[in-house]
């Protein structure tokens, strides 16, 4: 006997009634079987037997198919005996990963997990996400990426590269799912803060787009990560026979410009107009051109811009609590002018021009930034990229940040120059001198370029800093007390910020979409928070999160216009609960 298996649909049609097995919610995609019901490949296949189900990752249970499935199946003999729970495959494989101590081999097991069995990557993920954030995300993916060449073993995600020039339309059908809501791209130049990584970077829309997953309950197959290869001008890789990418420098200009256009024009054909891009780690002279080239025409997020500048947002709202007093009673100083500086800083200013009515040049002039060169001041206005011109204050030239923080007095320092180690001791000294309660944000990732650490932050401020990282520190003792780091992350924002904009339909990114989002996540820090100094809520309840900012970015989204879903549901936190991909294995027939 055969069992026909239509393009990719295997097997595995769902017993609706079966909610004994969990998973299986009827959410806004109808079913997340959405995609499976479809038969979206023109060619099918048949099997003799079900050793196909046992390799398709969508499908796969291992030894948590049911005697009647693995009947049902052609199941029998291919498995041992024995039938486990979900539960205790998660039990025995969160055992598996705490043995490896190096942390690239946790990931290697996690990114083998995600290709044998799908569901159970995500609840495994989603139920020790503390645990496993740092492992699937920053800090391990950096160097995942770094060693991406040689640790390849599955091909993940969509390789899009000067070769696919003129044909980028035919290689997006290549992909085999067709109902793709969400694209992460990027072109490797700038990831994390470690550079250029050329077609390397593929980790990090991977990572992302598994954080959509597990963190906001994005279905998996409707995740698409892609990266862009131009070629690299990292020297190392080009001479790196196992690099995996195009061995030739970046290219520029106008061959740039064209294949990203192409890329741009077949993702919205292929689609749709509701497809949401997101730009990751793109270098800043691309970045910011991309977005604001595409901004008014496709679903376009960057989140290194404005993700980042939402999350940050959130957390000093949140502050305001511990410290007192309202935005414009704050000064911020940034070392770093690029993406993450001038996006968060745009945000502050847009924020705290609308809650007291101030036109955004008044409000800019309380935010000050440090590039490579000094102090972004008036003298230096002609030589620097537009983004930073806004910013140009009139004040003498400054070129060490200590020296800035005793002049500007800032009540805010935060990181963002992908350089490790930069708030030195007198920089946290002298934030402590000036300030009761510092806010020291070191946003820098991976945890190697981090501006400072937890313990410095603590220690040097005599356990007075409100500190907060892009990258995770464990709590620090300082004086007998225990001190918890938060970890200001995009991560907090771009999961509920998509669903958000997946769910209610929206046409295009606002900026006061991204302030919803900064208010959702600062209404769900708890008191219990507040009293461990936390600005930021811990990643456990991260669904709950990514529900209330997914509603409040939808419901702005409502009343701007851009949401095309109608009619608006009533209740749009239960409904983006509802929307949410669940990872609990589905019964089949
Ligand atoms: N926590 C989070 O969620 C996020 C963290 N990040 C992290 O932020 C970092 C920066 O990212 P991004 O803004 O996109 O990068 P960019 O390359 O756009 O900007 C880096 C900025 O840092 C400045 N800089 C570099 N070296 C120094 C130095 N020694 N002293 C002072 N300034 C310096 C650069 O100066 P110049 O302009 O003169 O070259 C530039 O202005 C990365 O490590 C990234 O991982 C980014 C996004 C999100
Ligand atoms: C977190 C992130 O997006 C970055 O470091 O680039
Ligand atoms: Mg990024």
């Amino acid at each position: 006997m055969e069992k026909e298996i239509n393009g990719g649909s295997t097997v595995a049609d769902v017993d609706d009634n079966a909610t004994s097995c969990g998973g299986g919610v009827r959410d806004v995609y109808g079913e997340d079987k959405a995609s499976e019901d479809r038969l979206v490949t023109p060619w099918s296949v048949s099997v003799a037997s079900g050793y196909t189900l046992l390799r398709d990752p969508r499908f796969n249970k291992g030894l948590a198919f049911t005697e009647k499935e693995r009947d049902a199946h052609y199941l029998s003999g291919l498995l041992p005996p024995i039938v486990i729970s979900q539960e205790t495959q998660v039990k025995k494989l969160i055992q598996h990963i705490r043995q490896y101590e190096v942390p690239l081999h946790k990931y290697m097991a996690m990114m083998d997990l995600q290709e044998r069995n799908e569901r159970l990557f995500y609840k495994l993920l989603l139920d020790h996400v503390e645990e496993l954030l740092p492992v699937v995300y920053t800090p391990t993916v950096g160097e995942a990426c770094q060693k991406y060449g040689s640790i390849f073993m599955h091909p993940q995600g969509l390789y899009i590269s000067l070769k696919e020039k003129g044909r980028i339309l035919e290689v997006l059908g290549n992909w085999p799912e067709k109902n793709i809501q969400v694209i992460v791209v990027t072109d490797g130049e700038r990831i994390l803060g470690l550079g250029d990584l050329g077609c390397q970077g593929m980790g990090i829309p991977v990572g992302k787009l598994s954080l959509y997953t597990a963190l906001g309950g994005v279905r998996p197959s409707s995740c698409l990560p892609i990266t862009i290869d131009v070629g690299t001008n990292n020297e190392k890789l080009l001479n790196d026979e196992l690099y995996i990418g195009l061995k030739h420098r970046r290219v520029t200009g106008q061959e740039y410009a064209e294949l990203l256009n192409e890329f741009m024009t077949a993702v919205k054909q292929n689609y749709g107009e509701k497809i949401l891009v997101q730009f990751e780690d793109f270098a800043n002279h691309n970045a910011f051109d991309l977005l604001e080239k595409y901004r008014s025409t496709h679903l376009v997020f960057n989140d290194d811009i404005q993700g980042t500048a939402s999350v940050v947002l959130a957390g000093l709202i949140a502050a305001l609590k511990l410290v007192g007093g309202n935005l414009t009673d704050h000064r911020f100083l940034f070392l770093g002018a690029g993406e993450a500086g001038t996006g968060i800083a745009e945000l502050i200013a847009l924020e705290t021009s609308k809650r007291t009515n101030t036109p955004l040049d008044e409000v800019r002039k309380n935010i000050w930034l440090v590039d490579s060169k000094g102090l972004i001041v008036s003298s230096r206005k002609e030589s620097l990229q537009h983004f930073k011109k806004p910013w140009a204050h009139e004040h003498e030239p400054v070129t060490e940040l200590v020296d800035a923080i005793n002049q500007i007095k800032p009540t805010v320092l935060i990181g963002t120059s992908g350089q490790g180690r930069t708030f030195t001791k007198d920089v946290v000294e002298a934030m402590a001198s000036n300030n009761e309660k510092p806010i020291i944000l070191a946003l820098s990732n991976p945890t190697s370029q981090s501006e400072c650490t937890a313990e410095e932050a603590y220690t040097w401020s005599e356990g007075r800093a409100i500190f907060a990282s892009g990258s995770p520190f464990a709590p620090v003792e300082f004086d007998g007390k225990v001190f918890v780091p938060g970890q200001a992350n995009n991560a907090y924002i771009f999961p509920g910020f998509g669903l958000g904009l997946i769910m209610s339909g929206t046409i295009r990114v606002h900026d006061d979409l991204l302030l919803a989002a900064s208010e959702a996540l600062a209404s769900q820090v708890s008191q219990e928070d507040y009293d461990k100094g936390l600005i930021y809520p811990p990643f456990t309840n991260i669904r709950k999160i990514s529900a209330h900012i997914a509603a409040n970015v939808a419901a702005k989204s409502y009343e701007l216009g851009l949401a095309t879903r109608l009619p608006q549901p009533k209740d749009l936190v239960k409904f983006a609960e509802g929307s949410m991909y669940t990872p609990a294995y589905r019964c089949y027939r």
